[in-house]
């Protein structure tokens, strides 16, 4: 079977039969086998001689069905379909982890008909093609195990367990009774006062989704946690950038030298801050660029400050005290703190701040002074970023980009709610409903599909 494309989801396959792969990962004392397909059940029973009650472990001897050699002892589990992980008929086979063992028993499942390896993510995307789970789980699952800090793996349990579906789901529903409210004006068209008494009674609930999901919008937690607090390093050549990057990464990560216009290209590194995780970013130094290479850096320095939550503005203060005005930098939403350096230099000025600082440190980048402050600060301003009663709700590109679809959506009809007839109504309605189904795979999702499952590896 191949994907069908334009077909709906129920005939969406990666691939049929059955498939197997060790979803645990390398190297420990016990693997796992996972097994999932109709032909399941047979390979248990061609390997270890009988298949056990369903959902308890049971110890068995696996012979290789073709020659009967005993190949292992181990713990086999059987899980019959619909209710298992996939959906499908499951077998997990707990044994020993050395790699010859494990080659020799997915060797024999291999040698069985309808047995295959498995794709990356095919479990996954099995279980979410039969209703166990919805896209937005499935993405909190690929980020559950690719979770470095706490925060990270917070958020993703969450929407490993349905927070974010569960969400769209009610926006879903309530779209729906709007929508039906306008449908039963359409079909009461002749009688005059009624369309527009549904209608009335519909818009405040249009109005609330629209909120909701504005809302929901202007919080950019959710991309925080997942992908870090961005924190730039920004200042005029030879301020001391790179030296302040491998002061905080404790890394010889950027070339540091008394030539300005040294760093070029943008360097990034990540760190864990408290439990939350904070991607550093070197940049080039802020000038009249002297030659194409510089230019060019700039601008990628320029573009990437543009992005960041928080910009660290190095001062040489060597050189005399920090600009009274704010330097010239575009970064929207983002907090800009002086970190005046060099306070070693013997022709250093005293510590200050300035006007435009949220915050003003000074520190030696050369020899360790003052980063802790430094550090703590940052880790307190991320962790503030990223605090919040509820978890956020938009994670991913993606799904801010359904939500703001939706809303546009809702917004327009709103714009033109007295004005629209019932039909177009219906159908700004219909398609804001259809870019949030998108977000939980409710709707026409197949060439998400591919996006979504290459994240994960192979036995997922
Ligand atoms: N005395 C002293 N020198 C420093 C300190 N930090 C950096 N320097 C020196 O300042 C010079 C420039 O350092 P870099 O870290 O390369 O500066 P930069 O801002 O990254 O420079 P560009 O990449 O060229 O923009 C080097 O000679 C460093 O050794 C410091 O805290 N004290
Ligand atoms: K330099
Ligand atoms: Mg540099």
């Amino acid at each position: 079977m191949s994907v069908q494309e334009g077909s709906g989801i129920g005939t969406v396959t990666s691939g049929g039969g059955t498939i197997a792969a060790v979803s645990s990962g390398s190297g420990g004392a016990v693997a796992v086998i996972r097994i999932s397909g109709p032909a399941a059940g047979p390979a248990v029973r061609a390997l270890a001689g009988r298949l056990p009650e369903p959902r308890r472990a049971a110890l068995a001897r696996l012979r290789n069905p073709g020659d009967g050699e005993l190949l292992d002892e181990g713990l086999v589990l059987w899980f019959p379909g619909p209710r298992s992980a996939t959906g499908e008929d499951m077998a997990e086979l707990q044994i020993h982890g050395g790699r010859a063992v494990v080659t020799a028993v997915l060797a024999a499942l291999f040698a069985l008909p309808g047995l295959r390896p498995a794709e990356p993510g095919e479990f996954t995307r099995r279980a979410f093609l039969n209703g166990r789970m919805d896209l937005t789980q499935a993405e909190g699952l690929a980020d559950l195990i690719a979770a470095e800090t706490e925060g990270q793996r917070r958020l993703a349990f969450a929407h490993a367990f349905g927070h974010l579906g569960q969400r769209v789901e009610e926006w879903r529903r309530r779209l729906i009774r709007a929508m039906a409210l306008i449908e039963a004006g359409i079909d009461f068209a002749e009688e005059d006062d009624v369309p527009a008494e549904a209608r009335a009674l519909a818009r405040p609930e249009v109005t609330a989704l629209l909120a909701e999901l504005q809302a929901a919008l202007a919080d950019r937690r959710g991309a925080m946690v997942r992908e870090g607090a961005l924190v730039a390093i920004a200042g005029v050549p030879n301020a001391g950038k790179s030296s302040l990057l491998n002061a905080l990464a404790a890394r010889d990560v950027a070339i540091v030298s008394d030539e300005p216009g040294t760093t070029r290209d943008v360097l990034e590194v990540a760190l864990d801050l408290g439990g939350h995780k904070v991607t550093l970013v070197d940049t080039a130094g802020l000038r009249m660029a002297e030659g194409k290479v510089e230019a060019e850096g700039i601008r990628r320095a320029r573009a990437r400050i543009a992005e960041a939550d928080l910009v660290l503005w190095v001062h040489d203060a060597a050189g005399g005290p920090p600009p009274v005005e704010r330097p010239e930098i575009e970064a929207e939403g983002a907090e800009l703190w002086l970190v005046a350096n060099k306070l070693d230099a013997p022709s250093a000025a005293a510590p200050m701040g300035s006007g435009w600082a949220g915050q003003s440190f000074s520190v030696s980048a050369k020899f360790g002074t003052g980063l802790d402050a430094l550090t703590e600060a940052v880790g307190a301003f991320v962790a503030e970023r990223a605090r919040g009663s509820e978890h956020p709700a938009l994670i991913r590109e993606r799904h801010r980009a359904s939500a703001a679809e939706a809303a546009g959506r809702l917004g327009f009809a709103l714009d033109r709610w007295d004005h629209l007839d019932d039909e177009l109504m219906a159908e700004e309605l219909r398609l804001a409903g259809r870019a949030l189904g998108r977000m939980t795979g409710a709707i026409g999702v197949e060439d998400l599909l591919d996006v979504v499952f290459r994240e994960f590896c192979i036995g997922k």
